[in-house]
Order: structure tokens, then sequence, then C-alpha cells
């Protein structure tokens, strides 16, 4: 599913209205039919009953009014309009027009400029329904003064018990970000216009929006085509994975084979369970090699259908650049490799020179993950261009912390703009980068953005990351390409890790390897979904 941006959905609104000549007017009665249509599916005693309708100066406004006016004519309902705004010449082109129409309608429109109302409040707290059509997607930054008053009444309202619906976005949210920095509307449901904005799909927002629907207004369809950013929905998943597990004439060798170089002393069972995780999501062929001096360990932790190799050792039990010939050779029998896992010792130098090296010369798609990201950014431009100069696919999957050494950062500085640090690695590294998170971005170096929508509080447990790993070495491995292997492994680890909670009937008993077990379900479900067979959830 396509998302948009604020600018985005502007420029596909300007070139609707210049280029297929649909006057702005009807785009902005259409996306008021929907929230109408919305409101009469779920509330069936919509006839007759109390609305209080919010607006603000911009167009969100405009489709308030508009709102308002279909609401008192089709559904005799008693609304009351409050505009948060000096007067009307404060309002935008179309939101005046339409307040001319409900001026003239005879609606009762009261008038806010700042400052608490008395008597919002009360007509708020005493409505059926309330509608948000105070910000939309022109909102930055946080709501003050009368809108922030206006913002708390709706959400009294709403814990007293009256449904709230947001038009386009929960006001106090940014569109672009899901941001919010101040005040904001929690929602019931939110109609979102066209396309659902970048912002509904990210935290916080997306919590406050509620159920998210998605109202067609008249936007031709090819103009929803030109977007940068996607979610992945599991008929993605489906398709990108079955062309190349399915085929009828299946064998062990078209599954691909994973190659996973990964453990230390202490961190085997990273190294196992990306191995496993490789295995499960239908690599034909999976080999874990550790260093020499863990073999012992590695076998016996290891799933018995994982092959294993022991390489040359460090003093430390870490892999020593002596190394590189053998792994070279074995990342060679395979379709793809990993590299990260438990590696540990990211000070040790010998280490250091192996994990340049590998990821510099390793011929097959990579996935670079863990503490092989950790030696990288300890000279971040010279893991750049190592990174940049590989020949063969490579996936960079670092968590918050990872992200910010990668890019020279702080953590809170990668978490506060998530979308524009995943992209900025993307285009520094020359590669698709997954920067993890409870919606989990990926990134590739042509600008497209995916996000992520599944996932739960319960895999932020140890060795998650590890599972997600071997995933998706696996989907390169298939032969997707980087972004796809990417995202669709993200989405295929997240569903795994929603089942897993169902089925142990809670979220904080989750171990990694639950994941593991619950890739196959995972990836059956996707392959239902697309085939129209269940629904989504
Ligand atoms: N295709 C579509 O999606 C359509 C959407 N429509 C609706 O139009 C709005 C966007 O309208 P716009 O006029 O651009 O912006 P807003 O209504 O969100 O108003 C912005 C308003 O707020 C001011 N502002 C910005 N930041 C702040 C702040 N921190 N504090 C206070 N005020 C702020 C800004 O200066 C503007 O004046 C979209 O969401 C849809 O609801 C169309 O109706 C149809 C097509
Ligand atoms: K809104």
């Amino acid at each position: 599913m396509n998302v948009a941006t604020s600018q985005e959905m502007r420029e596909i609104d300007r070139r609707t209205i210049e280029e297929f000549g649909v006057p702005s007017l009807i785009l902005m009665e259409n996306a008021a039919t929907r929230v109408v249509e919305t409101l009469a599916q779920r509330r069936p005693t919509l006839r007759g009953a109390r609305v209080a309708i919010v607006c603000g100066k911009g167009n969100n406004g405009g489709d308030g009014l508009a709102i308002a006016r279909h609401l008192a004519v089709r559904f005799h309902a008693r609304v009351t309009v409050w505009m948060i705004a000096p007067d009307p010449g404060a309002l935008s082109p179309d939101a005046a027009a339409n307040l001319e129409m409900a001026e003239k309608f005879g609606l009762t429109i009261h008038w806010i400029a700042d400052g608490v109302s008395v008597e919002l409040g009360q007509s708020l707290a005493s409505s059926d329904i309330v509608i948000d059509a105070l910000l939309g997607t022109g909102f930055r930054g946080a709501l003050e003064g009368g809108g922030a008053s206006a913002v708390e009444a709706i959400n009294a309202a709403g814990s007293a018990g009256a449904y709230v619906v947001a038009v386009d976005i929960p006001s106090g949210a940014e569109a672009d970000t899901g941001n919010v920095n101040g005040p904001a509307v929690r929602a019931a449901i939110t109609v979102t216009f066209a396309l659902p904005k970048i912002g509904l799909l990210l935290f916080p927002a997306a919590e406050l929006a509620g159920e998210v629907i998605v109202g067609e207004i008249g936007t031709p369809p090819a103009l929803l085509e030109g977007v940068r950013a996607r979610a992945t929905s599991a008929a993605d998943v489906a398709q990108w994975i079955p062309a190349r597990i399915n085929g009828r004439d299946s064998n062990k060798g078209k599954f691909g084979h994973v190659t996973v170089f990964a453990g230390s002393a202490g961190l085997i069972g990273a190294a196992a369970l990306s191995a496993e995780s490789a295995a499960r999501m239908g690599s034909g062929l999976v080999t874990l090699a550790v260093p020499e001096g863990l073999l012992t360990a590695a076998m016996s932790v290891a799933n018995p259908v994982v092959m294993t190799a022991g390489l040359p050792q460090t003093p430390k039990q870490t892999f020593s650049s002596r190394a590189l010939d053998d792994a070279l050779a074995l990342a060679e029998k395979g379709t793809a490799a990993a590299i990260g896992p438990g590696l540990g010792g990211v000070k040790d130098e010998d280490l250091q020179k192996f994990v340049r090296e590998f990821v510099a010369r390793c011929p097959v798609p990579l996935v670079i993950d863990a503490d092989a990201l950790n030696v990288l950014s300890l000279e971040p431009d010279r893991g750049a261009s190592l990174v940049r100069g590989r020949k063969a696919a490579t996936v960079l999957t670092p968590h918050p912390g990872e992200m910010g050494r990668l890019l020279g950062i702080e953590t809170a500085q990668v978490q506060e703009r998530r979308l524009e640090h995943v992209r900025h690695a993307a285009e520094t590294y020359g590669c698709a980068v997954l920067l993890k998170g409870s919606r989990t971005l990926i990134a590739t170096p042509d600008g497209r953005l995916t996000i992520n929508t599944t996932s739960n509080p319960g895999m932020a447990t140890g060795g998650a990351g590890d599972v997600l790993t071997g995933v998706i070495a696996t989907l390169l491995g298939q032969k997707l390409a980087a972004g796809d292997a990417a995202a669709a492994g993200a989405y295929a680890h997240g569903l795994a890790g929603d089942l897993a909670v169902l089925s142990l009937g809670g979220a904080a008993g989750l171990i990694a390897k639950d994941i593991v077990d619950y890739l196959p379900k995972a990836i059956g479900k996707c392959q239902l979904e697309s085939d129209g067979i269940i629904s989504g959830s």
C-alpha cells in the first residue's frame, strides 16, 4: 500500500486540479462524503444525533464545514460547528466557500479565536459525535493556545463517551513524522483521503488515529502510484516469496543456501538463532561458520539441519583475519551470507580486519548486522566506502544505537527523525538499510522507503534481531532485491512475533526462538491473505 507525505499529497491534489480539471471544491466535497458515509456505517444512530465539529482555518476545517452540511441535510443531525479562527477572512479559499454554504444552510456556527471556551467544552461533552477538522496535513510543530484547548476539549469529550472522528489525521500529530509535540486528538477512527499519510503509520500518531479508513476522493489512480513510500502488505510478501519457493520444479538448490558468520565466546546462541531462522524461513541449506574453538558448542546448540564450520580465531575466540580465505570460499558456495550476530570483541583489531575484508570481498548478497555494523562505524567513512564498493547486494540492519554510530550522531537524534536518517544511511552506504523499531523502516539508495506495520513490544527481547538477520539473508539468497528482502523479511519476522504472542497469550514471555518457530505460519498466513482465503488482521 502506498503512503504519502504532505508535500506529495499537495502535489497530487495540484495535478488533479490543474491537469485533470477536477475542481478543488469537488475534492473537498468527496472528502466530506467519505467521512459522512463512514459515520453512517459505524453509527446506526446518526440520524438526529448531536454532532460537534471543530474546524480550523485551513482546508481540513473546510472538510469539516462540508461534513457539517451533509450531516445536517442528509441525516438531520443536530450539528454545531466550532470555528477555531479569528474571523472568516483567515480561512483558506475552499474553507471560506464552505463556510458561506454552511451559513446559507442555516447551520449553527461559533467562533473562538483563542483562549479557553467553557461553551466549547460543554458543547463537545454533550455531543454523541465529535469531529476533529482542526488541522490536517498543513500542521507542523506543537499546538498552543486556542488550538490546544480545543484539542483538550475534544479529548475530554472522547473520554466522556463521545465518538471522536479525525478528519485526515488527528489534529496535533504531524503528517510526515507521526510526531506529537504537544496536545493531540485521540480518535476512535480517522478517515484519511486518497492515500494514508505517512504519519498515520508511525507512532505515536498511529496510536492516536484509532482505526484508519482511506477514503477515495476522485484522484486519478496514476498519480497515487508516484509516491516514494509504502507499507508492506501480506500480498507483497506472498508475491515476492512464492515465485521462488513454490515452483513446481522445486528442489533444494532453488531455495538458496545461506552462510552465517557469527558467534564468539558466550554469544554462540546468537549465531544458532540466525542460522535456524534462515532454515525456518525456507533456505534450502544453511551453514553456520563460527570461530573454531566454538565449533563443538555451536554443534550442540544449533539445529541439526544446520551445517557447521570452524574458522581460525583470535586468542579471545573471535574470528581472526587468518579466517578470511576460508570464509570467502564458504560464502561463495552459498547464495547469500550474513555477518555480525554475536561476533563480540569489536575492539579486537584482528577481528576488525576480518570484518572489513570480508564485507569488501564477500561475493554474494550480504546482511550486515550487530557487531559487524559496530566495526564499520569505528571509521564510518571507511565503512561506507567498503560497503559502497561491494559488487553484490547488501542490507544493513541497525537498531537505533547502531544507526547513530553508523552516522556519527546520537541515538536520540536518530529517533527524532527516523525517516530522514534511514534514508540518509541508505544514500551514504549505497545499499538497503533497515532501521529497527516499533515501526521498522527500510530505505534504499533510490529514495524509496518502506514502513513495516507488523511486530509487537514482546519482540523487544534478546536475539530477535539475530532472527531477523537469518530471515533477510534467506530472502536475499532466493534472489529478492535488497529492499524487497528487507521489507518482506521485516514483515514476516514481525508477523511471526505477532502470531507467537497470540499463541502464547502474552507478550512478556516471548523469546526469540518463538519468532523462529512461527516463521512458517507467518509466511503461510501471508499466502492465505494474498489468495483472499482469509482476511488481513
Ligand atoms: N487529497 C487530500 O488529501 C485532500 C485533503 N484536503 C484537506 O486539506 C487538508 C490540508 O489543508 P491545508 O489547508 O493545507 O492545511 P490544514 O487544514 O492542515 O491547516 C493548516 C493550518 O494550520 C497552520 N499551522 C501549521 N502549524 C501550526 C501550529 N504548530 N500551530 C498552529 N497552527 C499551525 C497553518 O499555518 C495553516 O493555516 C488535508 O489535511 C485534508 O483534510 C482537501 O480538502 C481535499 C483533498
Ligand atoms: K484533523
